[in-house]
């Protein structure tokens, strides 16, 4: 025997060993994970077993703690799916996402709860408010808004009329492939499906390569990917899991016109989430046709140092609501310096309302 064939024995045995121990200790966690949802039970009959606020904590704990070889986004992963499979024994959970399946609404849900979550797939946002709203599933996930093409209008608005929490927001890198399936010819594409976001986010490289083709907008990348199937002259806009669902080729790998193209959804639910140390706020609010009103709106936090990392104008959709902003800002509304700002913002404004407080993304 050589001495690399004993290394090689050696290791096996050690990483054999290995598995074992963190198989026992996995089981033990997921004991522990079961005993917190009857101490929960014990407090409360309807008592809610999701914890964001706990989990990006975990999460940011195991990232600090990492020392490598392994990243630290690698082994957060790898603790998410833990957890998640934790969570399903306290309860399975059930996440409605803007579908159809395929989508990259569904690859942020299982992104953010983990592949042991059951997502059910939503034929529009407003469905997705519906059924978080009628207590049909837990969580809801939908796109808000993009760094290539801005912000998801739709999302917005439907805030307005909802009373549903924010809970959580996922960020996730988007990469657009070219698809075919097995009976396309490759030297004759002459149409390309595809959503009218990927389209916006793909535009100089179809400029590029494709610039005779017609560009037909569909409503999802993943019924790009669907229709497809069943065209010798078609190819698709799409990413990994419509392609990997479709059982399509990748004839051009990330063809989005930006590397740092980018996706932030967010998590919708009936919860309003405790602080978990690096949060945020999202907000919505009313100000009054009047000169220096967004000036009024924006002059508190600035005087507070709190952080604004986007703001929105929308068109006020009654009266009473002449210029809507939605804004978001680094802070929780339990953080006294934070209900300070919104005190003086409900003096200036029309209307406010508080979408919710959430942890910062982690993963
Ligand atoms: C175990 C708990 O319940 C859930 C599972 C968690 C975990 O596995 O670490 C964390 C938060 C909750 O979503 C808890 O609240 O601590």
């Amino acid at each position: 025997m050589s001495d690399s064939s004993i290394n090689l024995d050696e290791l096996r045995q050690r990483i054999d060993q290995l598995d074992g121990d963190i198989l026992r200790l996995i089981s033990e966690r997921a004991d522990c994970a079961q005993k917190v949802a009857h101490v929960k039970l014990a407090h409360d009959k309807d008592a809610v077993f999701y914890r964001p606020e706990r989990e990006a904590q975990v999460l940011r704990r195991i990232m600090s703690l990492n020392q490598g070889p392994l990243d630290s986004e690698e082994m957060a992963r790898l603790f998410r799916e833990i957890m998640s499979a934790c969570l399903a024994l306290e309860q399975p959970i059930k996440v409605a996402y803007l579908g159809p399946e395929g989508t990259f609404t569904q690859q942020a849900a299982l992104k953010h709860f983990g592949e042991s979550a059951i997502s059910l797939p939503m034929a529009a946002i407003d469905e997705v408010f519906r059924e978080v709203e009628a207590g049909a599933v837990n969580y809801g996930v939908v796109p808000v808004e993009n760094s290539t093409e801005g912000v998801v209008n739709h999302t917005l608005d439907t805030f307005m009329d909802s009373s549903i929490h924010i809970c959580g927001e996922v960020v996730l890198r988007i990469h657009h492939h070219l698809l075919i399936s097995d009976t396309t010819r490759r030297d004759k594409i002459s149409r390309i499906y595809s959503h009218p976001q990927s389209f916006g986010q793909c535009r100089k490289w179809l400029d590029a390569h494709y610039p005779h083709a017609e560009r037909v907008p569909v409503s999802s990348n993943a019924e790009a990917a669907k229709l497809v199937k069943t065209e010798w002259h078609s190819a698709a806009i799409a990413g990994d899991m419509a392609a990997k669902l479709y059982g399509l080729e990748r004839i051009a790998d990330k063809i989005e016109d930006r590397p740092d193209n980018s996706t932030r959804f967010l998590i919708i639910g009936n919860q309003q989430v405790p602080m978990a140390g690096e949060d945020k706020t999202s907000i919505v609010v009313a100000m009054r046709n009047q000169p220096g009103a967004l000036h009024d709106l924006l002059e508190p936090f600035h005087r507070h140092k709190i952080d604004l990392t986007r703001i929105e104008t929308r068109p006020s959709r009654t009266g009473v609501w002449n210029y809507v902003f939605f804004i978001d800002f680094k802070g929780h509304v339990d953080e006294p310096r934070v209900a300070a700002v919104l005190e003086e913002v409900k003096l200036r404004a029309s209307e406010l309302r508080v979408l919710g407080s959430y942890p910062q993304g982690v993963l």
